[in-house]
């Protein structure tokens, strides 16, 4: 087997400014209170996947998942630790991010394809197919700022499945989408997995990772909680706790 992520001991660490103002700054100093705190938004977290695996990134808001997959994209670097990734990664990691706020649709498939190492030519080749994917009319051509949520992350989501990654980080891609684009999703994800691609996904909601994975692993306040099995993984965080809980009607046995 070849191992695709290799995450060792790593730990990632944030600043908590409690005050938005220089004057909030100041009264606070003045009487002796704290003005900022640090913590680890990841600790000491170490894991290896191996090419093709399908991981379900689970925890609760705020457990470090979206920090862990920009240190696997490569956009963050770890305070402590190593990652390390074989292969070309491609993926949706914040909806929107990565975007020029002030360029069209068509003019950002450019922009954020070249980011994910697209040549011009290869996405010009593509173009059409991520229009269609992405299914957004004749907004494609107006200013990505006045996108909604949705309609950046169906663009984001659109570019990138068109490229021929090694791994794929999705976080939360079908959260804002609608219903019809979320089973579009599903169908490109299920092909992700067949063509033996490492895959993973952030999801809250057990029946999605349940039906896309093949091991799940939980942080908790930045820790790695869980390593293992799917159903056990989701029983860990008590996701199976309560039938038609919000997740699963959102995301989960209906795609
Ligand atoms: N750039 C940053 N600067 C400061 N704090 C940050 C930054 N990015 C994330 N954090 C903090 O780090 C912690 C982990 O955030 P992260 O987005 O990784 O959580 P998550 O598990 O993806 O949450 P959710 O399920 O809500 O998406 C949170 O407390 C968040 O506020």
């Amino acid at each position: 087997m070849t191992t695709a992520i290799k995450i060792d001991h790593v730990s990632k660490e944030f600043t908590l400014n409690y005050h938005r103002t220089m004057k909030q700054m100041a009264v606070a100093v003045s009487k002796g209170n704290k003005v900022r705190d640090k913590f680890l938004a990841l600790d000491d977290v170490t894991f290896e996947v191996q090419q093709g695996e399908a991981i379900g990134l689970m925890g609760l808001n705020g457990s470090g998942k979206s920090t862990l997959l920009k240190l696997v994209q490569g956009v963050m670097r770890p305070d402590r630790g190593t990652v390390r990734t074989r292969g070309r990664i491609a993926g949706l990691i914040a909806t929107g991010a990565g975007f020029h706020q002030q360029l069209s649709g068509r003019e950002n498939i450019f922009l954020n394809a070249a980011v994910f190492g697209m040549s011009e030519a290869e996405t010009k080749r593509k173009l059409d197919s991520i229009i269609d994917f992405a299914d957004i009319g004749k907004q494609i051509d107006t200013e990505v700022g006045f996108y909604s949520s949705g309609m950046n992350s169906r663009l984001g989501f659109a570019i990138a499945i068109h490229v021929d990654s090694d791994i794929f980080l999705a976080d939360e891609v079908l959260a804002v989408g609608d219903k019809p684009f979320r089973q579009k999703c599903m169908a490109k994800i299920d092909e992700i997995r067949k063509e033996g691609r490492t895959l993973f996904y952030v999801s809250h909601s057990a029946g999605s990772v349940e039906r896309v994975c093949d091991r799940v692993i939980v942080l908790e306040k930045g820790r790695l909680g869980f390593d293992g099995g799917v159903k056990e993984g989701i029983a860990y965080i008590h996701y199976d706790d309560e039938p038609g809980a919000p997740d699963e009607g959102a995301l989960g046995a209906d795609i």
